[in-house]
């Protein structure tokens, strides 16, 4: 084998509390993150021809295709760990998930070449492995390993695996311009008062019947920080509420928006009749 391919989820914050800051300036997290079937594609490939370095080809957005990218510091990464890793690596990404939109695009990308390298160069990594070295790339990308349903707490790279709920039809709204995560956070600067339930409460209730309810509280702390800054944010939130979906909620520090319906079709029907043309609109689900 000297090609692999991986597919390579968003992911949804479907609860997230801010209980505190650290030393170093991250908060600590309490969230609730699902994968959906949004998807990025990595071809990693080993290139004996190229000696030890990296060669990164982006298509489908504009993004850097040299060191800014999370792709290439996985890859460098995994290089400079283990010296089996020896050959060059030669990648392509193929970006759908839209980028700074609080759907972990680039923590799922690093994730993904974690996965690919560990099969590739037969590294025998095991998850928890994987973890800890995706935990030096970024918060989010730990979960991005295995994905599906779990709690993070942390700074987000405490796993804890939950078992998968039942599907649940969604429709994401990515507004025509980007969040930076640590200028939300920025604004947060410490602990954020609870409201609703707590990560942990919620946890118990979806273990026990593996699904959503959604009147128990479900929130996300980062969305009124970003709306004040975004108020376009709040407005699509408004317009989604008009739908009657189960719940509304932002994602990640956002921009994007998130609607919940019991039904594909409901969902679908949404994606068809929003009016606005800048917005990027998607009708999905979740995924194990
Ligand atoms: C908001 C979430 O998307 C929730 O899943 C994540 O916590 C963000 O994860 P991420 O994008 O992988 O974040 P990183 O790239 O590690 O961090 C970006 C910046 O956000 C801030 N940051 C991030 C995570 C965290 N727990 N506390 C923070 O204060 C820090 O200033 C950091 O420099
Ligand atoms: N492979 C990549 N895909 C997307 N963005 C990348 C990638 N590599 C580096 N970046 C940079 O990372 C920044 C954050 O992008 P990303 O799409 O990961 O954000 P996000 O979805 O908000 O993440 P999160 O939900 O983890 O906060 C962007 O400014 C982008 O330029």
């Amino acid at each position: 084998m000297n090609r692999v391919e991986e597919r390579a989820p968003a992911k949804i914050n479907l609860h997230l509390d801010v209980i505190g800051r650290r030393s170093d300036g991250y908060h600590r997290l309490e969230t609730i993150m699902q994968s959906i079937s949004l998807y990025d594609r990595l071809l990693v490939a080993a290139n004996k021809n190229r000696g030890d370095r990296i060669k990164l080809e982006v298509r489908g957005k504009e993004l850097p295709a040299d060191r800014d990218n999370l792709v290439w510091q996985a890859a460098s990464l995994m290089m400079n760990k283990f010296a089996a890793v020896k050959p060059g690596l030669e990648i392509v990404l193929d970006k759908k998930i839209p980028v700074a939109a609080g759907l972990a695009g680039g923590s799922t990308d690093a994730a993904a070449v974690l996965r690919a390298v560990n099969r590739l160069f037969d590294l025998g990594l095991s998850r928890s492995g994987l973890e800890k070295l995706g935990a030096e790339l970024g918060a989010d990308v730990p979960f991005c390993i295995s994905g599906g349903t779990a709690l993070a707490r942390g700074a987000g790279e405490k796993i804890t695996p939950l078992s998968p709920l039942l599907n649940q039809p969604l429709v994401l709204v990515k507004p025509p311009f980007s969040v930076s995560t640590r200028q939300i956070f920025a604004e947060v600067s410490g602990r954020v008062d609870r409201e609703g339930a707590s990560a942990s409460e919620l946890v118990e209730l979806i273990e026990e019947k593996v699904s959503i309810s959604w009147q128990e509280g479900w929130h996300n702390a980062l969305e009124s920080f970003t709306c004040r800054l975004y108020p376009r944010v709040c407005e699509i939130k408004e317009k989604l509420e008009s739908f009657d979906p189960l719940h509304v909620q932002m994602t990640g520090s956002g921009p994007t928006v998130m609607a919940f319906f019991d039904e594909k079709r409901r969902a679908e029907e949404v994606k068809k009749t929003w009016s606005e043309e800048d917005d990027e609109v998607y009708a999905l689900e979740f995924v194990k």
